[in-house]
């Protein structure tokens, strides 16, 4: 996406720097710091930090750490050791693991000395991938906005989302707002509440800055604004992204999306997620018991991160000392609360018939 005209992805391999370079999302919106990732250490601080964050972005990150690692030693006992330490950044997001295990069934089989161009040039399919899924995301999703702005005779279509599912969150597009950014393309009047999305503000801070670049109508609203909306009857349809979702259709996205999928289906409001086939654990059914929640420190509850009157980014403490906090960072919304999954394939069903649909290559798993 662009920056101030500029075209930009979220990572990408710097010939003049012979580096990788992330966009370090930790001091967006008030600063635009782009800095190198040069060695393991640095790709899995990034992730497990939130230099870089989003699912598919994860992936792509680790894809790309893998390739530096080999570059510097591509035997069998680095290839493993540097999977090994990028999974355990971060436990939730299943494209981390698909996308390292993407890696290591390219590398494996090839002699070592053919290893490191090798993983570069999977780490940048990854990640051309990971923006034509995104692109064909905000195909199919747009006939769904198309067809709220015709039931409303060309009014306004309003979507609330939660935390940054875009493209910042990917390689480029994003995944709910890949929907969003191509009805604004075709001219449909769209209007986005971006859930602020406590304790990381990810919407405050990254989704609002996305909205306010790209020049999407837009308002802020606190996590707990949404259902109010909804019951009067100001929210259109609901699309949020996932960091992993079941063979069945269940949904683990960041914390608070349950509530606002309850919220949805108590005012029968549309609940979409965007999601990317990597996304798909096929291996897991029941998500609230088999998907593991990443617990965050509980620091990012009692802090939060803004910009000072001098114009500094600063961290404040906003409860009393002495209080501690619990920080799951995702939950889980049953697929029954789901109204569909937007994938690059089309519309579905979260159901394992509607999934095995448009997988069947999966079928077998989504029974
Ligand atoms: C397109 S995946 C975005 C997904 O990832 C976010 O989590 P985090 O910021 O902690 O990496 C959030 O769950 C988004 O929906």
């Amino acid at each position: 996406m662009k920056i101030n005209g500029t075209p930009y992805r979220s990572i990408w391999r710097d010939a003049a720097s012979d580096a990788v370079q992330i966009i370090d999302q930790r001091w967006l919106p008030h600063e635009l710091r782009i800095v190198p990732l040069r060695n393991l250490n640095d790709f899995a601080t990034a992730i497990r930090d939130m230099w870089v964050r989003g699912a598919p972005l994860i992936g792509a990150t680790a894809a790309w750490g893998m390739a530096e690692e080999m570059a510097r030693d591509p035997s069998d006992t680095n290839l493993n050791a540097t999977w090994d330490v990028l999974h355990d950044t971060r436990p939730t997001a299943i494209n981390l693991r698909w996308a390292l295990d993407a890696m290591r069934a390219t590398l494996a089989p090839l002699p070592p000395a053919k290893r490191a161009d090798a993983a570069r040039a999977k780490a940048e399919a990854i990640c051309d991938e990971d923006v034509e899924i995104n692109r064909r995301i905000g195909e199919n999703g747009l006939a769904l906005l198309r067809d709220i702005a015709a039931r409303k005779g060309g009014g306004r279509v309003n979507v609330l989302t939660h935390c940054n599912a875009g493209w910042l969150a990917t390689v480029d597009w994003g995944t709910a707002t890949s929907p969003i950014y191509h009805a604004v393309e075709a001219g449909i009047d769209m209007h986005v509440f971006v859930d602020e999305t406590r304790p990381r503000n990810q919407g405050a801070l990254l989704t609002a800055w996305e909205m306010n670049s790209h020049r999407v109508s837009h308002d802020l609203i606190v996590d707990n604004a949404g259902g109010h909306l909804m019951q009067h009857g100001e929210v259109d349809i609901v699309i949020v992204g996932t960091d992993r979702t079941t063979a069945r259709g269940d949904v683990c996205n960041k914390i608070g999306t349950y509530l606002k999928a309850l919220a949805a289906k108590a005012n029968d409001v549309p609940f979409y997620v965007a999601l990317p086939s990597p996304t798909i654990d096929w291996t897991v059914r029941d998500g609230l018991r088999e998907i593991p929640i990443e617990e965050r420190s509980g620091r990012e509850v009692t802090h939060v991160q803004g910009r000072g009157p001098d114009g500094r980014v600063v961290d404040v403490q906003i409860s009393p000392d002495g209080t501690g906090a619990r920080n799951p960072a995702f939950d889980v919304t049953p697929a029954e609360l789901v109204t569909g999954l937007i994938t690059e394939r089309g519309i579905c069903a979260a159901t394992p018939k509607g999934m095995s649909a448009l997988f069947p290559e999966y079928a077998t798993a989504a029974q």
